[in-house]
Order: C-alpha cells, then sequence, then structure tokens
C-alpha cells in the first residue's frame, strides 16, 4: 500500500476513495480499522471512521489505531480526510486527530486544505466558500451535528489545534509547485504547523498534490488528492464496475440543503415514505415495517427522516440532538439489515452519519470502488450480491437517486 487514508465519516470517505479510483490507484475502502492484513495489490486503503461528531479523545484514539495499520501495510504518505465544509465543533475533531496524526508521523508542514472545487467548496484567503456563500451562510449554519457559524479556516483550526496556523496565499498556489513548497517552507520557518492552502480549481489542486509529494501528513477533502496518485507514478484508468440487477431503495437521514431538494425532487416521482422520529424514538413506526413496505413498493421507493432546519430544532429540543440522532441511525441501520433479508441488492444512502450506521449494520468490512455517479459519490460493491451507494449530505444533482440507482444497475 502507497496510500494511507484516514476518513472521520463514511461518505466522506467514499468521496476520497473515488478521487484515487479515478486518478488511477486500485483502492478500497475498509469499515473501521481491518484486522487481517490489506490484499497486496492495494495502492491506496481508506479506513473509514464514524469519528466526526464522538468525543475529541476517542476520535484520536481510532485514527491513532487506523494509523498503525495503515503503517504496518507499508504506506509511505497518509492522508486525513474531513468535510469539504469542515464539519467540526470548537472541541474538534479535526484539530485534536490532525495534532495527534503530526506528532506520530513527525510531520511538520501539515497542508489543511478542504478545498473540492468539483462541489464548489473553495478556499480564498483563508476562507471556505461553498460556491457563492461563504461557509457560514451556506445552509451549513444549521446542520444538526456541527453547525458551522464561522467561515474563517485560520481561527476555526487555531481553536482546535494546539499548534500555530499558517497560511499559504491563493497568489503562491497559483505560482505552481515550487512556490507552494517554498512558502510551506516560510510557514513553517515562522512557526507555525498546520498550514492553510487557498485553491479554487482542479488545477490548484494538482499543484498543491505535487507540492506534498513527499510529505507525511496531508489533510483535507477529497480535492487534495486529485495530485497525489501522480507522486507515486500512476496515471488516470477507467475504474472497472459490474452491475447489479434486482431492487433499489433509499434510505436518507440527511438534513442537508441538497438532500431535501433531491427528496423533494423524488418525492413528486416515486413512492416514499416520511419517518417521524418521534415514532420511531416510541417504537410504533419499527424497520421491520418500513423495509417491508420499501421491498414490496414498486419503482424506486424512498424512507426518509430528511427534515428542514424548524422541524429539527423542534425535534431536538423535545428528545435532544444526540437522542433524536442515535435513534434514527439505529433505525436506518436496523431498516437496511431487514432490507438484505428482503433480498435488495441495491441501497442508496444519503448522509455521512446515516451512512456509517447502515454500512456497520450491515457489517460491510470492505468496499470495492466503482465508478462516480455524481462529483463525491463512487457505485461501491459490498458483495456479490450487494452494492450500495453512500452520498454526503450536500453532494449530488437534484435526480441523484435515479441517477445512482440507473448507475449500480448498469442502466
Ligand atoms: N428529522 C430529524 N430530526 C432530528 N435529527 C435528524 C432528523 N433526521 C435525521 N436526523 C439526524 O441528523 C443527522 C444527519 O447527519 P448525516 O451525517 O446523516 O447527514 P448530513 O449531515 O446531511 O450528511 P454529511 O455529513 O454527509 O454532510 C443524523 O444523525 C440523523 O440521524
Ligand atoms: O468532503 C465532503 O464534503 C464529503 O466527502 C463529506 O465528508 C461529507 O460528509
Amino acid at each position: 500500500m502507497l496510500l494511507g487514508c484516514i476518513g472521520d465519516d463514511f461518505t466522506g470517505s467514499s468521496d476520497l476513495a473515488n478521487t484515487l479510483a479515478k486518478a488511477g490507484m486500485r483502492t478500497v475502502q475498509y469499515s473501521g480499522v481491518p484486522t487481517g492484513a490489506a490484499d497486496a495489490d492495494v495502492q491506496a486503503g481508506v479506513v473509514a471512521l464514524k469519528s466526526r461528531s464522538i468525543a475529541p479523545a476517542d476520535a484520536v484514539r481510532q485514527s491513532l489505531d487506523a494509523l498503525k495499520w495503515l503503517q504496518a501495510q507499508g504506506c509511505e504518505q497518509i492522508f486525513f480526510k474531513y468535510c469539504s465544509t469542515f464539519d467540526s465543533t470548537a472541541q474538534g475533531n479535526i484539530g485534536p486527530v490532525a495534532d495527534a496524526l503530526a506528532d506520530a508521523l513527525d510531520a511538520h508542514k501539515v497542508i489543511v486544505c478542504p478545498a473540492f472545487p468539483g462541489a464548489g467548496r473553495s478556499v480564498y484567503q483563508g476562507y471556505l466558500f461553498v460556491k457563492d456563500a461563504l461557509l457560514n451562510e451556506s445552509g451549513m449554519e444549521n446542520h444538526p451535528l456541527t453547525p458551522m457559524k464561522d467561515a474563517n479556516l485560520r481561527r476555526l483550526m487555531a481553536a482546535q489545534s494546539v499548534h500555530s496556523v499558517g497560511h499559504v496565499p491563493a497568489e503562491a498556489v497559483f505560482d505552481g509547485a515550487e512556490a507552494i513548497s517554498a512558502r510551506l517552507d516560510a510557514e513553517h520557518a515562522a512557526g507555525h504547523r498546520m498550514i492553510i492552502v487557498d485553491a479554487l480549481r482542479d488545477s490548484d489542486l494538482m499543484q498543491i498534490g505535487a507540492a506534498a509529494k513527499g510529505l507525511p501528513l496531508i489533510t483535507g477533502g477529497s480535492g487534495v488528492a486529485l495530485g497525489l496518485p501522480a507522486n507515486f507514478g500512476i496515471s488516470p484508468a477507467q475504474v472497472p464496475w459490474q452491475a447489479q440487477s434486482g431492487k433499489a431503495a433509499i434510505l436518507s437521514g440527511s438534513c442537508s440543503t441538497a438532500t431535501r431538494g433531491q427528496i423533494a425532487y423524488h418525492v413528486a416521482r416515486h413512492p416514499s415514505l416520511k419517518i417521524d422520529p418521534a415514532e420511531v424514538i416510541s417504537g410504533s413506526q419499527t424497520p421491520e415495517v418500513v423495509a417491508k413496505w420499501l421491498a414490496e413498493t414498486d419503482g424506486l421507493p424512498l424512507a426518509y427522516s430528511s427534515a428542514d432546519p424548524d422541524e429539527v430544532a423542534a425535534i431536538q429540543a423535545r428528545f435532544g440532538a444526540d437522542t433524536a440522532a442515535h435513534a434514527l441511525e439505529d433505525f436506518f441501520g436496523k431498516t437496511a439489515v431487514c432490507l438484505t433479508e428482503h433480498g435488495v441488492s441495491r441501497i442508496l444512502t444519503a448522509g455521512g452519519e446515516t451512512s456509517g450506521a447502515v454500512v456497520e449494520a450491515l457489517n460491510i468490512r470492505t468496499l470495492e470502488i466503482g465508478p462516480e455517479i455524481d462529483p463525491g459519490v463512487p457505485a461501491l460493491r459490498a458483495s456479490d450480491t450487494l452494492v450500495i451507494a453512500l452520498k454526503s449530505g450536500n453532494f449530488g444533482s437534484e435526480d441523484y437517486f435515479e441517477k445512482a440507482a440507473n448507475m449500480l444497475g448498469g442502466n
């Protein structure tokens, strides 16, 4: 294994795996830290954790375990993948995990770059934009678990990391890899260890990737991985895919703006069932009943708890945010298990936490990476009889669910 990656959620990990697979690396996504050795032909291993919203000490411990396993597979470089919208709380977990990995790897110039232009996320003057809006005006300020109320990455990182935070501005990035390396050196000499790097275009990320050659640790969104495979002499390749026929169903616990748009589109055209969190918590709505409905309903049925910020706030005020989140994640995980018992062979999930809960409940250990459905979302094969697609909340076009079911099925 050449490149070892640690993802702080499952959809984000498949986003990164998608970038690396498209760039030609033989990539496998693992659910949690594997117990055995990786297959000898794997070039990039992505260990997916569900560590974005847990206690920082647990996130650090899990990430260091993942690091140890990746090092044992012979990795030459480590990539810590977090969200392109820098999803985190005042405590972390981006800062504490980056600090711990930097110490373990003796890394002193740590790139911090969440940019993902393909999904509209760019970094300029150290501020994070989502399309034409600052992060804190993009809808992310209403996220149910990690509301992002600031777009200043230097300030966000300084609050989470024990290290001084530097910056490589766009002017240096536009001048290419050598200028970026020189500026990273200068920021290091000035006493900064975590270094925010501006990036607006894929071409910027390619230059940042080239400048990252030989660095022990890189952190960021999937965009900054675009240029890494070339450092290992690997070039882009067509990603193979074996289509899967059979029944498809959709589970969505994502309350992000893009998912809510996709749900509105889907509800108008396909059978859909809205899940009431209060009924899930009381036990009057069960996974068995919802799975049976999904399995027996023609077309492309959807079950969703996704709701707008007012509804989410009301549920959180009534039950507590953690209780509601865990009850729904548990519900979707159990529903997915029942779906496979009904023979459903294509499962689409929306939302990072939701997807993590589903993959864990299904006890999927490794995921083979297929072709891209929409930017940041690959088709995934879980077994000989099951394929899935894990969509990050804000990814995908309006008709994403139809597109994903078709691509998984080879239509
Ligand atoms: N109606 C609801 N009320 C309160 N919480 C909800 C509701 N529906 C879903 N949730 C919870 O909100 C959280 C949504 O997070 P999730 O990561 O699944 O989606 P997302 O944030 O849109 O995706 P991503 O992290 O990929 O951007 C989950 O914990 C989910 O259980
Ligand atoms: O980087 C992103 O935006 C995604 O891969 C993600 O992590 C969302 O959960």
